[in-house]
């Protein structure tokens, strides 16, 4: 397809809608005449009332069918177009959503899981939204009182004249109509949302007839499935989409011959349909108005019966069906009233044509509008419950959730670059020269840190993470953990941290929060150059002017292609090995401290971050008789070490499920951290353990930073709470599945995994008596969902807790330091648990968590504890090794005694 070709397309579907006035702006835009296209002017409908439907004689072969009556058009479009863009209909409302938003045709818009939607996109409407304060309440209200944009700036226009070509050229990515995996189109957003201008026709069309069709898509994953079962691909399929080719030849139909098909098809394309029938509208009518058949021979019925069975099983209509809001689960049942009443009264014109066209994919494009039309006559109640549903699930425009911020005029400024090349340390002297500053960063530790350090330089900042609050009298500044952030206040300066977890699957809702709401004149964002373009994208959206610097290591990370070839005793003072579970690092420090002169410092996940600072100072002390650090990936973020060299122990790491080679992305973070400024080690060395992964490791430090494509959002409480408004008998765990099913979300965004919370709403399922609102806070609760003690306290705490009596730890203190690793693993969950009783202390009513302080306490006293127990275990080792030595000194001596006695003898 032509340039020319799409331009004419554009223009014609909006040409379609003109006679309701909604698509001036559009064609006052696109400012020209389309060629060769018999249309008339907007002003003048191109439908006649009349006839009701015609066939455009334009290059494109597209006709068009309407009645007077009907809320619906229906656009069948040639075979090949249909591969581009599917069959199907509109309604006025989509051709509003088409007319107002390119990003619609740019197919950008899509639901969690990856599938087009129209109406979601992000259109250039946003902009024009920004000072509308009436969307504070509700995400999902916030949308519905969108602003239009009046002025047109160039940027859209190029954007929106770019639109005719590439989706079409691809044709990968098309208008959001054509094949996505794997849930179809759901074209649910409420038109009202859209534009302001909508209002008109919404006194139009009735609320119940007013779905917006899309010409749904082909999809070939979700042919057979049960729209409830589509999430379990979630991740993979945000990945590539599927050719949109138009029918895909379909799986699920038993004993049939795709060779035949394929036969049979060529000829039943050829099948004119006489004009009369054209209008699925006035089919239907005549429908309606019949009186049952009597006389249907068996033979007619049986084949009518099948072509019928056929629309119903095969899936395409199932999937065309969600854009009418006819969801998945209802169809079945939909489609099986359908059938009766129209072999009951099947005209028999209409039976002629359909039963010389067979079962066959012309017969399923000449029944669906007609379909249709019975939906929208039978069902509307239905309908309306289910678009309220989907309505409920609307996470596209996230920008547009705060619009105080979007009031602001913000300044971001990227500080773009690998790790250890300086980039906090840039944001963070223009967040202490500000008059008020908030720090957000991934972890406690961190956000310690830099509480401790501004506060030394005499700039007052207060800490506030998900278990600790301390308040500075007169601070002026924050540093919190990003979602602990502060959005409600302004800031002169927010430093965003480690941005680039914008898109991590689990937390990167936080990031995207933090960014598009802190309501901050200056923004600083750190991170490395993978979140740039995304960046960039979410700077489009808001508005906000983006200003990057990028920055270099300060001193290049060396490969050493010799790797420690599997021998401790290469291990030398400075190194840190990496190892990723817990077994393999107390099995790498006792191998280390049995066999060589040096002690290891630890740090992995399940400290608790004072003793994972306190280990870290203990090596980066030159005179502390720790100069060797053994860790997991723990220390890719946060501390501040003196590695010269980091070794990795090994490249695989058990992901929850299995074990998996870690990301390249993983390791260039680690590998990174070797080498500081103004350290012993400036200069930076990575290598392995074993020889066998040097390679590995060498294609990952080759790597260039892979750009990611998406920031995660999860909905804030008040949406799911909407959500769950109409789904009054499904537990939370099963709510959260249906939102996740249900959501629609822009293509810049993805929905944060909730596999975690779902775990821990399946254990609160069983205390009665915790309200929505407690249910999900709960969810969030940082437990260790491996550890059984863990979830077991989390219940009690929650029964507790639904009763209305004060909360109590019931956690004895420990009585002293650990002398094994049993003891130590005990020290681990309890301060684990304490962690969590404060966790839900900041995060509940006071009077409910009372024992927050004595909590804290002994949180303190066990993070103390584990880190003298971690010398003790060192000193075990060398003392251990002393024996050994006096033992094998012994055995030499031995030896030496035995043979000398033997000479003498
Ligand atoms: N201009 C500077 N003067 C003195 N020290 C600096 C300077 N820039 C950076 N540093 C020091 O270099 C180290 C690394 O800097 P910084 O933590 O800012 O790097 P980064 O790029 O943010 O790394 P990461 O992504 O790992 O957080 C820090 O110890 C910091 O104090």
């Amino acid at each position: 397809m032509g340039k020319s070709d799409a331009r004419h397309l554009k223009f014609l579907i909006n040409g379609l809608f003109a006679k309701q006035g909604r698509s001036a702006v559009f064609l006052r835009k696109l400012n020209q005449k389309p060629q060769g296209l018999p249309f008339r002017e907007p002003s003048a409908p191109h439908l006649s009332p009349k006839d009701g439907s015609q066939r455009i004689r334009n290059p494109l072969g597209i006709w068009i069918s309407s009645s007077p009556g009907s809320s619906i058009t229906f656009l069948h479009f040639p075979r090949d177009l249909r591969r581009v863009l599917g069959y199907g209909c509109f309604s006025p409302v989509l051709g509003q959503a088409l007319s107002t938003s390119p990003d619609c045709l740019e197919g950008k818009a899509t639901n969690q899981n990856g599938d087009a939607s129209l109406s979601g996109a992000a259109s250039r409407g946003d902009k024009g939204a920004t000072n509308d304060a009436s969307d504070q309440v509700l995400p999902i209200k916030r949308n519905r009182r969108r602003k239009c944009v009046s002025g047109i700036d160039e940027e859209s226009v190029k954007r929106e004249t770019s639109i005719e070509t590439t989706p079409l050229k691809n044709t990968k990515v098309d208008i959001g109509l054509a094949d996505r995996s794997p849930l179809p189109i759901l074209a649910t957003q409420n038109p009202r949302a859209d534009n302001q201008n909508f209002d008109q026709s919404d006194k139009v069309v009735p609320a119940d007839r007013s779905p917006s069709l899309t010409l749904a898509t082909q999809n070939p994953k979700a042919d057979n499935q049960d729209y409830g079962q589509s999430d379990k691909a979630a991740p993979a399929d945000r990945s590539p989409l599927p050719t949109p080719g138009s029918r895909k030849p379909r799986s699920d139909n038993q004993n049939f011959d795709r060779l035949e098909e394929a036969a049979l098809l060529s000829s039943l394309e050829k099948i004119a349909i006489p004009p009369e029938l054209l209008d699925a509208s006035a089919v239907f009518q005549r429908l309606l108005i019949a009186n049952k058949r009597p006389a249907i021979s068996d033979s007619e019925k049986l084949r009518l019966t099948t072509i019928l069975r056929r629309f119903a099983d095969r899936g395409w209509a199932k999937n065309q069906a969600l854009a009418i809001y006819i969801n998945s689960k209802f169809f079945p049942a939909a489609a099986a009233r359908f059938r009766r009443f129209f072999v009951s009264r099947c005209p028999p014109q209409v039976m002629e044509l359909l039963l010389a066209m067979g079962a066959s994919d012309q017969a399923e494009e000449f029944l669906f509008p007609i379909f249709a039309e019975f939906c929208i006559n039978e069902f509307s109640s239905e309908i309306a419950r289910y678009r309220e549903l989907v309505n409920s699930a609307d996470l596209t425009k996230p920008h547009m959730w705060f619009p105080f911020t979007r009031a602001m005029k913000r300044k971001i400024v990227y500080h773009c670059g690998p790790t250890n090349s300086g980039k906090t340390y840039n944001a963070l002297q223009r967040f202490m020269k500000a008059s008020t500053g908030i720090y957000c960063c991934p972890l406690r530790l961190l956000a310690m840190e830099i509480y401790e350090k501004v506060n030394v330089m005499g700039v007052y900042c207060s800490l506030c993470t998900g278990q600790e609050k301390r308040e500075v009298p007169f601070a002026s500044h924050l540093a919190c953990t990003v979602e602990m952030a502060h959005l409600g206040k302004q800031w002169e300066v927010a430093i965003v941290d480690e941005v680039q977890m914008m898109n991590d699957e689990y937390r990167g809702w936080a990031w995207t929060r933090a960014f598009l709401a802190l309501q901050a004149e200056e923004i600083h964002v750190c991170g490395d150059p993978s979140a740039l373009k995304l960046l960039r994208n979410l700077c489009a959206a808001t508005g906000d002017e983006i200003e990057e610097r990028n920055y270099e290591r300060f001193m290049p990370l060396t490969l050493d292609t010799r790797s420690l070839r599997g021998d401790y005793s290469n291990i030398q003072a400075g190194d840190c090995v990496v190892a990723f579970s817990r077994r393999e690092i107390f099995q790498v420090k006792q191998e280390i401290e049995l066999t060589t002169k040096h002690r290891c410092c630890v740090v992995y996940g399940a400290l608790p971050p004072e003793t994972r600072t306190q280990q870290a100072k203990l090596f980066n002390d030159p005179n502390s008789g720790y100069d060797v650090l053994v860790a997991s990936d723990a220390i890719g973020m946060g501390l501040n070490l003196n590695i010269k060299r980091v070794i990795f122990f090994a490249m695989e790491k058990f992901n929850g499920d299995q074990r998996g080679q870690v990301p390249a992305s993983h390791i260039k973070q680690i590998a990174g951290r070797a080498g500081r400024r103004g350290s012993l080690y400036p200069e930076g060395i990575a290598t392995t353990f074993y020889s066998q992964d040097i390679a590995y490791l060498a294609t990952c430090l080759k790597q260039p930073f892979e750009e990611a494509q998406s920031a995660g959002l999860f909905p804030v409480f008040e949406q799911m709470e909407l959500f769950a408004s109409q789904l009054p008998d499904v537990t939370f765990a099963q709510l959260l599945d249906r939102f996740a099913q249900t959501c629609r979300l822009d293509g810049s965004y993805f929905l944060c995994r909730h596999d975690n919370l779902k775990k821990v709403a399946n254990v609160l399922d069983k205390v009665p008596g915790l309200s929505l609102e407690d249910r999900f806070y709960f969810c969030f609760t940082p437990v260790n969902l491996r550890d059984p003690k863990c979830i077991g306290t989390l219940f009690r705490f929650a029964t507790a807790y639904s009763k209305n009596v004060p909360v109590r730890m019931f956690i004895g203190l420990p009585k002293g330091m650990a002398k094994d690793d049993m003891q130590l693993c005990n020290l681990e969950t309890q301060h684990q648990l304490l962690s969590m009783y404060l966790w839900l202390g900041q995060h509940f009513p006071d009077n409910a968590f009372p024992q927050k302080e004595q909590a804290a306490q002994m949180a303190s006293q066990i993070a103390t504890l584990l880190g003298e127990s971690l010398v003790l275990f060192s000193s075990h080792a060398s003392h251990k090794k002393q024996q050994l030595k006096a033992q094998s000194t012994n055995h030499r001596k031995d030896k030496i005694s035995t043979s000398a006695r033997k000479v003498a003898a």
